[in-house]
């Protein structure tokens, strides 16, 4: 013996309840109880129904007329003409009646509970009649149950409580005594002591199979339904959810209550205490393994079994010093909301029992506060307890698991990766029986929330990445291409899956959830809208998209203002844009104090040396307990590539053009001619080293006439063409030496200067070719031969390569 269940959408048409009868026809030779619901949507267009006419509304007419053709429709397009009109004249013989219910509805201009149910449960008794009439024509005799003289409840209307004594009597004695093999019952509908119908709460045809399959022993039960079975998360918000092959009914119970909506809650209990092994299958793919759900689960190893939500939810908070050591305080406030029949979904209270916070349905917030404000209404007056504290729009999550017991840190990571994502928590619940961790969040986390734990817990085969870049120059375009060029390699061998979702230049900015193709994003970003950075901040934090990285690759103002902005949301921060760490250092500490708080990384090693490893290595120095005594370095690549070129054969004007050509001034090059940019790099050194230095604290020799740098960019070339005198001089006078020109930066004692020197053969300064830039770490451990890093200190990309590296440790932690 077995149940069968089939859902709206199995039997929505009558294609689809050819697809019921070829899935009934392997049942053939075993007894077998097919359950059915209403053809999908029916039931809410009865509810649509019942409520138009007790508001003496006659378009309740229209829907029925709807209703009653569309059930025609599927007799005739299911029976042979020849078999149609007995099926044909009992739907109209019970539209005869639903007619005749309405229109003493619309008289009365009222609805009751009693007379409600009875109008919905027209469409079970409709749909399995006609399933009922379908088999028996085109396979073998077919007895239809009214469930009514079977499922015996009392008379909560709309929410029916079984009497299960009864009920499996009466199941059992007509099943058993039939000798029919295969008998059609309508899911849903049932009736009192009386014979009045009743219903057993939305979702309850599930519930009538496992009655069935209660009474009657069953060796199993199959929900048929749309989709291939319980899935580790809602794939409308996970992509990547997956099958659950097997699980325990408790887990399922857990699941189904919190928000998978595969299964009716209350289905199980029926089916467990019998330990009926239960299977969820898909009617549209039927070989598909779907979900078995049994006592004791074979998948080993596995943890965490899925994870569910459940939204519209408010939080209220009992708080006061009167509570702490008096007995009764959490009994009165159950008490007040339990008689507003107000259900409470979840329950914390600290140990100090300062406060009490329960989790209950948005909807009866009002009612809520009403009763409890009222139950504690002399202490509130006394000051002993707060008035009730009410937080909207949150959700809960919950991650459910028989293993989860016996295995400690599961809460440690649900709650880090929460945390590392900047999901703020509001309440946790987690019962002695350890099956599921309850989270209560903002509704606007939800999302994000669920897709991080799915990511963490079930999804081993890659990380997503979400990467917003500011900036698609020089550097940002090469970024791009290389981020193209590695994705199948970031995701074979790191694990990664790395998603531009946002792109912006000066122009125009481009939001696309669902990431921008990498070989099409110019003409993508060239046909978007026009760029307005507020604009562009709000839609990526708008967005809450997980593992998400800011990226700026401009050189602009007022993006490094943002970033605090962003790290605020959790969302760290990619920059080789240098004005945020060389701003007033109160707003680069509060930069790294706003990471450290909200669980993000600031990253910016392309700050000084491009691609080097400069700040990484002082880090790592600094970290393993050294300090630092001196810091000397050539940190521009445009000024030392400029003086290995120059010898007074060209115009100095004319080789710092090249420079520029190839990427390694600032966009604007008076900047690295004017020692600028080696003071903001040498600042941040000595920042990442602890001082809390200014761009005032550091002295710069210039070695360009200050004529150079009035008016434009074009002017201040035209001006060095003017000086070229000065600069053969500077050339001069070093060559004559047999020396190098070299513009050095230093920090030591406190103070850093930057200049241009005079560097002899000797110096670890003098071999330092074409774009290259040098540091000399001396340090506690260094002493005397320094730690020395070296190498192209410029161009666009090596520059992106270390952003690249940058935006790839925002996903390692
Ligand atoms: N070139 C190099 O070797 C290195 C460069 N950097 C830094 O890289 C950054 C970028 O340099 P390049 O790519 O050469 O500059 P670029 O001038 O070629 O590109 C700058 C990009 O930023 C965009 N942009 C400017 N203002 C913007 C705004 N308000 N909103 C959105 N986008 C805006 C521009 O439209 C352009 O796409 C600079 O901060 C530079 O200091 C750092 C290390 C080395
Ligand atoms: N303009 C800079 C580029 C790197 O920061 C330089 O020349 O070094």
């Amino acid at each position: 013996m077995r149940v069968l269940k089939f859902g709206g959408t199995s039997v929505a048409n009558a294609d689809n309840i050819k697809k019921v009868i070829n899935i009934l026809e392997q049942y053939s030779q075993d007894k077998t109880v097919v359950v059915i619901s209403a053809l999908g949507g029916v039931t809410d267009l009865l509810i649509k129904t019942g409520t138009l006419a007790a508001n003496k509304d006659e378009a309740y007419k229209e829907v029925l007329s709807e209703l009653e053709k569309r059930h025609l429709d599927t007799v005739k397009a299911l029976l042979p003409v020849t078999q149609q009109s007995s099926c044909l004249s009992k739907v109209k013989q019970q539209f005869n009646e639903l007619d005749e219910i309405c229109e003493g509805v619309y008289r009365l201009n009222e609805l009751s509970p009693r007379t409600r149910d009875r109008i919905i449960s027209f469409g079970e008794l409709l749909s399995s009649q006609i399933v009922a009439d379908y088999y028996a024509a085109t396979n073998q005799p077919c007895e239809w149950l009214d469930v009514r003289k079977l499922i015996r409840t009392n008379n909560n209307f709309g929410f029916a409580a079984v009497d299960f004594d009864v009920t499996n009597q009466l199941i059992a004695d007509k099943v058993n005594a039939s000798t029919t093999k295969l008998f059609a019952a309508p899911g849903f509908v049932a009736a009192n002591a009386d014979g009045h119908t009743t219903t057993l709460g939305r979702g309850g045809s599930d519930y009538t199979a496992a009655i069935f399959a209660g009474a009657l022993q069953a060796e199993a039960l199959e929900i048929w339904t749309d989709v291939n079975g319980m899935m580790t998360a809602d794939p409308r918000w996970v992509p990547n959810a997956k099958n659950i092959a097997e699980i325990s009914y408790q887990e399922a119970m857990e699941l189904s209550h919190f928000g998978a909506k595969v299964i009716y809650p209350p289905t199980i209990q029926p089916v467990m205490a019998r330990q009926i092994p239960v299977w969820v299958k898909n009617t549209f793919a039927p070989q598909e393994y779907g979900t078995l759900i049994r006592n004791t689960p074979s998948v080993e190893g596995e943890f965490i079994r899925g994870i569910s939500s459940m939204n519209n939810i408010a939080l209220l908070s009992l708080e006061g010093s009167g509570m702490i050591g008096i007995p009764g305080f959490s009994k009165r406030l159950f008490e007040a909301l339990a008689k507003e029949e107000i259900n409470v979904i979840l329950i914390t209270q600290s140990s100090s029992e300062h406060a009490i916070c329960v989790a209950i349905n948005l909807a009866d917030v009002e009612k809520a506060v009403k009763a409890v404000d009222l139950a504690f209404e002399p202490e509130i007056k006394a000051g002993k307890v707060d008035a009730l504290k009410v937080e909207r729009n949150l959700s809960i999550i919950a991650l459910v698991g028989d293993q989860m017991k016996s295995h400690p840190g599961i809460s440690g990571k649900m709650f880090g990766v929460l945390g590392r994502n900047g999901i703020n928590v509001r309440a946790i619940a987690q019962g002695s029986s350890e099956r599921n961790i309850s989270a209560v969040i903002s509704f606007n986390d939800a999302k994000k929330a669920v897709t991080v734990l799915h990511e963490a817990f079930f999804e081993f085969e890659y990380k997503n990445l979400n990467v917003a870049i500011t900036g698609v120059g020089n550097v940002g375009g090469k970024l791009l291409d290389q981020l193209a060029q590695q994705q199948a390699y970031l995701q074979q061998h790191l694990k990664l899956k790395v998603k531009v979702v946002a792109l912006a230049n000066s122009r125009k900015m481009l939001l696309k959830e669902e990431g921008i193709a990498l070989d099409n994003w110019k003409q993508e970003l060239d046909n978007s809208a026009d760029m307005q950075l507020d604009e562009f901040v709000a839609g990526v934090v708008a967005r809450n998209l997980p593992n998400t990285v800011f990226v700026d690759v401009t050189a602009n103002a007022d993006v490094a203002q943002i970033y605090g902005k962003l790290l605020s949301k959790s969302i760290s921060v990619v920059a080789c844009n240098k004005i945020a760490c060389s701003s007033p250092y109160n707003y680069y500490q509060q930069l790294k104090s706003l990471a450290a708080a909200y669980n993000a990384l600031f990253l910016f090693e392309t700050n000084v040396g491009a691609g080097l490893p400069v700040i990484g290595t002082l880090n790592d120095l600094l970290r393993s307990g050294d300090r630092i005594n001196r810091m000397q370095a050539v940190l521009s690549g445009t000024l030392n590539f400029v003086f290995n070129n120059y010898d007074g054969t060209r115009p100095f004007a004319e080789v710092v053009r090249q420079a520029q050509a190839e990427g390694y001034t600032e966009p604007d090059p008076r900047l690295d001619l004017g020692g600028t940019d080696v003071m903001r790099k040498i600042m941040i050194l000595a920042r990442e080293a602890g001082e809390q230095l200014e761009m005032d604290d550091i002295s710069n020799t210039q070695f360009l006439p200050a004529s150079c740098f009035d008016g434009s960019v074009e002017d201040f070339y035209q001006e060095m063409g003017k000086q070229e005198a000065h600069f053969q001089k500077l050339y001069k006078e070093a060559a004559d030496k047999g020396c190098k020109l070299k513009f050095v930066a230093t920090f030591e004692n406190g103070k850093a200067s930057v200049g241009l020197q005079h560097i002899p053969p000797a110096s670890d300064f003098y071999h330092l070719y074409g774009k290259d830039n040098i540091v000399l770490f001396y340090t506690q451990r260094y002493p005397e031969q320094p730690l020395v890093v070296k190498g192209a200190g410029a161009g666009a990309d090596v520059t992106a390569s270390g952003v690249f590296a940058d935006i790839i440790r925002t996903a390692r932690v």
